[in-house]
Order: structure tokens, then C-alpha cells, then sequence
């Protein structure tokens, strides 16, 4: 019997441009056809399957395990099981599992890469293999901002994809190059990094490299980093819109109003949602640890094996920022990071929340002795 769902091999290939593969298909339910997400609206999803787009509503069982966690809500990127109701309509009626997944609040990644957690966790991207960090080498006055490198690459770790980091705009910074590659190179190490100028042809290549068919990207970075035109540039075309710089300040502004899973002419895909324009800093605790690997490892001779690096004695942390080893920004950098992420951690753990507000309450209580005691 000639079934619906049979795939021919045009369309297996069309899928793999798409990022189907072996581990995905395994998870596929029977009497499914696999179609992965371009966008999302309210309880359906625009998708594209083997035999073109379609437009596909949430079986009620998906309606129902995303109103008891919203981590289960379909999300551009994801790969879907779609069943065909009737002639030309299809139902989601799954989501397969995710191989990386960005999420905001609540979750956070497990020893065996799930998601685990008790908040109320939005996932912005899934599956996306390529995390392109774009910072501009120099942007209005600012150079590029270390920090903000160090903060997007923890990110990308705790997706779970690669970072790459793509210092943009290297036209408007040739002098200084050089150094600001090493100091970037030593803020994120074992993180590819690369120079691009677009307006010069400089770098496109390489970057583009890195998406060969069936790959898929984001680029996270600031507003006005040359992300679109960076894409455009990878893509040969207007794929993805682009702001002139307004006149005055220099300044960027969001645009990008368009279709949020962009498939580039030869290959490669890029996901582009308003959420992973805006993406911040989320849970990453994993993230930071790997982002400054060197100060873990610097962390395992220090003479507490809890040492917060603060002034505790014997610190070899801070012993490697009195001789010049490490960075006194980037120890700073970790503080912050650090506090940010515990903060992240505590805000949407109920059980290390109810905690927090027993020691505040105990803190509370001494500062109120204390100031009775007060002469
Ligand atoms: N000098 C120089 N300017 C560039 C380069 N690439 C991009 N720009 C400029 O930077 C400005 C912002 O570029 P976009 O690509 O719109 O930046 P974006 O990161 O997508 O910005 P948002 O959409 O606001 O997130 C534009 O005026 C670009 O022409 C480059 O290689 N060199
Ligand atoms: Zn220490």
C-alpha cells in the first residue's frame, strides 16, 4: 500500500539539507512524516517537510504537555512528527528529541544533555549545531567588549552547540587586530575565532565554512554587529535585512522582521528569532566553568577546594593575577558571570529560593539585633 508518508530519495535529500540524520529518524513514531520548524504562532507551525512547507496545528497531546511545561512548546529549529489528517492537513502531533536547545529561565541541561528543572523555561532555538558570536571590533567608540565575548560563548556552550567567535567589522580596526585577536582568543579558549570584514570580502569564506549543508547557525551579538550583513554576505543575497546605521550615534537597530529559519543558497541554515535577537544571559552555569577553563584548572591549586577566589589564603587564582598570568578583567569577568548565574540558578530553583530566604531572614534578624544593641 502506497502510504502518505512514504519519503522518496529527492525528499530524503531535501530533508538532510535541512539537518535530518540517522539519529533523528530513529525517533521518529510510525505513520509520521519528519518536517522541521520555520516559525511559530499560537498552538501551529509554519514547517518545511520533504515535500515543501506546510502549516501544522498541535495534536492535543503536545497542547497538553506544553501547558504542564512550556519547554515542551514546538520551537523554530525542532524537528516534528506530522500526521496527515485529511487530504493536505497536518497535525504536530510530536516534537523529537532535541539534540541542542537554547533555553531562557527555568531549565537547565542534565549530565546526559535533557532538560531538567522545575521553572517555567521557554526554549528560543533548537538543534542549532553553529553558535557565531559576532562582536564588532569596533562599534561607534566602543572596541569590542571582552565581557560581552566571554558572556555569549558561556551561552553557546550551555546550548550545547560550538561557538565560534567572529570579530566583525576588522576594516574599521587594522592597527590593533592582532592584540585584540589574542585577548579574544585567551577570553574564550578552545573557541575558534576569526576576523571578518564583510565591506572588504575578508573572512566571508571561512565563516561560511563552518555551515556546510544540513548545519545549522545562529549569530548572537550586539544590535548593530553586522549579523544580517554578515549572513547576507554568506548567503550571496538579501536573505536577512539590514539597518544602516543611524546618523549620529552610530547605532544599529532591529529590523529583522522575516522568515526565522533561513536556508542559505549552497547549504546551511541560520535561525533568526526576535528571542535569540535578544538573548541575554539565561542558566549557564555549565557555560561559565567551560568559558574559563583556565581558571577552573588554576581553581584545582588553590588550598580550598571551595575557594571563591576572594581573599581566601593560598588562592592560586589570585596568585596568578599578582604575577601577570591571568588577566586581573578576566578573574573580574568570572566574579560576574559567576554571581550572574548563581542569581540565574537561585531565581528559578524553588528548593535553593526557599533557602535563600531562610539566610535572608537570619541576616535580616542579626542586622535588626545588631541595630537594637546600637547605642
Ligand atoms: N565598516 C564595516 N561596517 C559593517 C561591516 N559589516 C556590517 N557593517 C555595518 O554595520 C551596520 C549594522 O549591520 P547589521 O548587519 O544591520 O547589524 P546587525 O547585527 O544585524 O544589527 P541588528 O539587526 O540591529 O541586530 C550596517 O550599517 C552595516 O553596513 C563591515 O565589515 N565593516
Ligand atoms: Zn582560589
Amino acid at each position: 500500500m502506497s502510504s502518505p508518508v512514504t519519503t522518496g530519495t529527492s525528499g530524503i535529500s531535501r530533508l538532510s539539507a535541512l539537518g535530518w540524520d540517522d539519529t533523528f529518524a530513529a525517533a521518529l513514531p510510525g505513520g509520521t512524516v519528519p518536517a522541521r520548524v520555520a516559525r511559530v504562532d499560537r498552538g501551529a507551525a509554519e514547517v518545511a517537510a520533504a515535500d515543501g512547507p506546510h502549516h501544522a496545528q498541535y495534536s492535543a497531546r503536545v497542547r497538553r504537555a506544553a501547558a504542564e511545561n512550556p519547554v515542551a512548546l514546538p520551537c523554530v529549529g525542532d524537528w516534528v512528527a506530522l500526521r496527515l489528517l485529511a487530504e493536505g492537513r497536518y497535525e504536530l502531533e510530536a516534537v523529537l528529541p532535541r539534540r541542542t536547545s537554547f533555553v531562557r529561565g527555568g531549565v537547565s541541561r542534565d549530565s546526559r544533555g535533557g532538560l531538567s528543572g522545575d521553572g517555567q523555561g521557554q526554549v528560543l532555538a533548537a538543534n542549532v549545531d553553529v553558535v557565531f558570536v559576532a562582536e564588532p571590533a569596533m562599534h561607534a567608540t566602543d572596541f569590542a567588549d571582552l565581557g560581552r565575548i566571554e558572556r555569549l560563548v558561556a551561552l553557546a556552550w550551555e546550548s550545547g552547540g560550538t561557538p565560534v567567535v567572529v570579530i566583525t567589522k576588522a576594516d574599521l580596526f587594522d592597527q590593533g587586530l592582532p592584540d585584540l585577536l589574542a585577548d579574544v582568543a585567551a577570553a574564550a579558549p578552545g573557541v575558534d575565532v576569526h576576523a571578518v570584514s564583510v565591506h572588504r570580502g575578508e573572512g566571508v569564506e571561512t565563516v561560511r565554512g563552518y555551515l556546510p549543508p544540513g548545519r545549522t547557525a545562529v549569530v548572537l551579538g550586539p544590535s548593530g554587529a553586522g549579523k544580517s550583513t554578515l549572513v547576507n554576505a554568506m548567503a550571496g543575497a538579501e536573505v536577512m535585512v539590514t539597518q544602516q546605521v543611524r546618523a549620529g550615534d552610530g547605532r544599529g537597530r532591529h529590523t529583522t522582521v522575516h522568515r526565522e529559519l533561513i536556508t542559505l543558497p549552497g547549504g546551511g541554515l541560520v535561525i533568526d528569532t526576535p528571542g535569540i535577537r535578544r538573548i541575554g544571559l539565561y542558566d549557564m552555569s555549565d557555560g561559565v566553568d567551560r568559558v574559563f577553563a583556565d581558571i577552573d584548572e588554576l581553581a584545582e591549586r588553590c588550598r580550598f577546594s571551595d575557594c571563591g577566589h576572594n581573599g581566601e589564603p593560598g588562592c592560586a587564582v589570585i596568585e596568578a593575577v599578582e604575577s601577570g598570568d591571568l588577566p586581573e578583567r578576566r578573574l573580574a569577568s568570572w566574579y560576574k558571570l559567576q554571581r550572574e548565574a548563581a542569581w540565574m540558578a537561585a531565581r528559578t530553583d524553588a528548593r535553593l529560593r526557599a533557602e535563600q530566604t531562610r539566610k535572608w531572614k537570619i541576616i535580616h534578624k542579626e542586622i535588626r539585633r545588631s541595630n537594637r544593641n546600637r547605642p
